[in-house]
């Protein structure tokens, strides 16, 4: 994997670059639309790829591993010929998923045990098993197996956790180095910086992530229900201390908001299910800010759902027909908000990466997070 960091913004830390993948190229910054068991819910390859127009996705080790499970990954040659998608991957690694999802979970030195969130079955996560896991999955870029603080953690906990993550991060690393891919292309693995919202704790661990020298580093333990200007906080820290010319990638976040803040402070890919999950709600992200299409005042509005919008859906449905599949919780009314929502973040991650080509991404910012916050 190779990064090229293309333009520095000279007031902010915002920076546009070019990440190189077997699977072909990323453009910075960019939204990775979460596609958690194999599919982004409700929307298909082709509309992923020509009218969203994301450029990589993500795929989730726990959920991939329980169902459709690794014996028919491996048999259809992982998971980009599973799911015929041809561009990037990057797999989450679980430690998330083990923390917030399964039951019954015990975090030990060896790893983590739990059970299924499926079927109860009980398994143990261990750093070795899941790199061979995502060697198995075979996602261009995989993710470190840490383990995930709750919010909010007192500092010995997190002080603890965060030294437990690191210790995992190096055997991690070991067995990684010492694997091949599978399937004939390489993949990278991003260690994940934690330290919860303590500052003196996220610098040490920013400092011992980027002691790893991987091509590329990811903060974790953030967007888990802390006040935003704490997220901003953190996130400063360890942009600073985070080597300039690797990708940052930060997890969870956010609202177009959150990610026009953190492009400011220096990070380049993002990921959420807010656009997937709250589509299927009826939660409508537009630049104008939020609308909720199951408000009465839509019912009879005729117009183009988002005239602004870059997605066919949206000058080819109207809000009133959006509305009444929402409400009737029909399928193609979560189909035709997904697409909306996703080729919004898309458009914003685009538009935040030619303004900052273009010299002027301060000035936008600070329109564009006015715009955003008005309704
Ligand atoms: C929704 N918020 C969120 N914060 C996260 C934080 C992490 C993560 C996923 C997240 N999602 N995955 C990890 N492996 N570690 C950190």
């Amino acid at each position: 994997m190779d990064f090229k960091l293309e333009k520095k913004d000279i007031n902010s830390k915002a920076r546009a670059g070019t990440i190189t993948t077997a699977h072909g190229e990323i453009k910075t910054p960019i939204f990775m639309p979460v596609g958690t068991a194999g599919t982004v819910k409700g929307v298909h390859q082709h509309e992923i790829k020509d009218d969203i127009k994301a450029q990589i996705i993500l795929g989730n080790t726990y959920h991939l591993y329980l169902r459709p499970k690794l014996d028919i990954l491996k048999s259809a040659g992982g998971l980009h010929k599973f799911i015929n998608w041809d561009k990037p991957i990057l797999t989450d690694s679980g430690g998330y998923q083990v923390y917030s999802l399964s039951g019954r979970r015990k975090i030990k030195e060896e790893g983590a045990t739990f059970s299924s969130h499926i079927d109860g079955s009980k398994h143990l996560f261990t750093p070795e098993y899941v790199m061979d896991i995502q060697r198995t999955i075979g996602a261009d870029i995989i993710m470190a197996f840490d383990e995930c603080t709750p919010y909010p953690c007192d500092y010995k906990y997190a002080k603890n956790s965060m030294h437990m993550t690191h210790r995992w991060l190096k055997r991690c690393c070991e067995r990684f180095d010492s694997t091949e891919p599978l399937y004939g292309y390489d993949q990278t693995l991003f260690p994940i910086v934690q330290g919860s919202t303590y500052k003196d704790l996220r610098k040490q661990s920013a400092e011992k992530i980027a002691s790893f020298e991987r091509e590329g580093n990811a903060i974790g333990g953030l967007s888990v229900g802390e006040p935003d200007d704490e997220m901003y906080e953190m996130c400063e820290v360890v942009t600073n201390i985070l080597p300039e010319d690797k990708p940052r990638y930060l997890m969870g976040v956010g609202t177009p908001i959150n990610l026009l803040e953190n492009i400011a402070l220096g990070i380049d890919m993002f990921d959420c299910v807010m656009p997937t999950r709250n589509a299927r709600n009826g939660m409508l992200f537009t630049s104008q800010g939020t609308i909720n299409i199951k408000n009465k005042k839509w019912e009879n509005d005729l117009s183009p759902i988002d005239p602004d919008g870059t997605s066919y859906v949206d000058s080819f449905y109207s809000k009133a027909y959006l509305r009444h599949l929402i409400i009737s919780k029909e399928i193609l009314g979560a189909q035709i908000a997904t697409i909306h929502n996703l080729a919004f973040y898309l458009w914003l991650v685009t538009e935040a990466r030619e303004q900052i080509l273009a010299g002027t991404f301060y000035d936008w910012k600070a329109k564009m997070v006015k715009q955003l916050g008005q309704k």
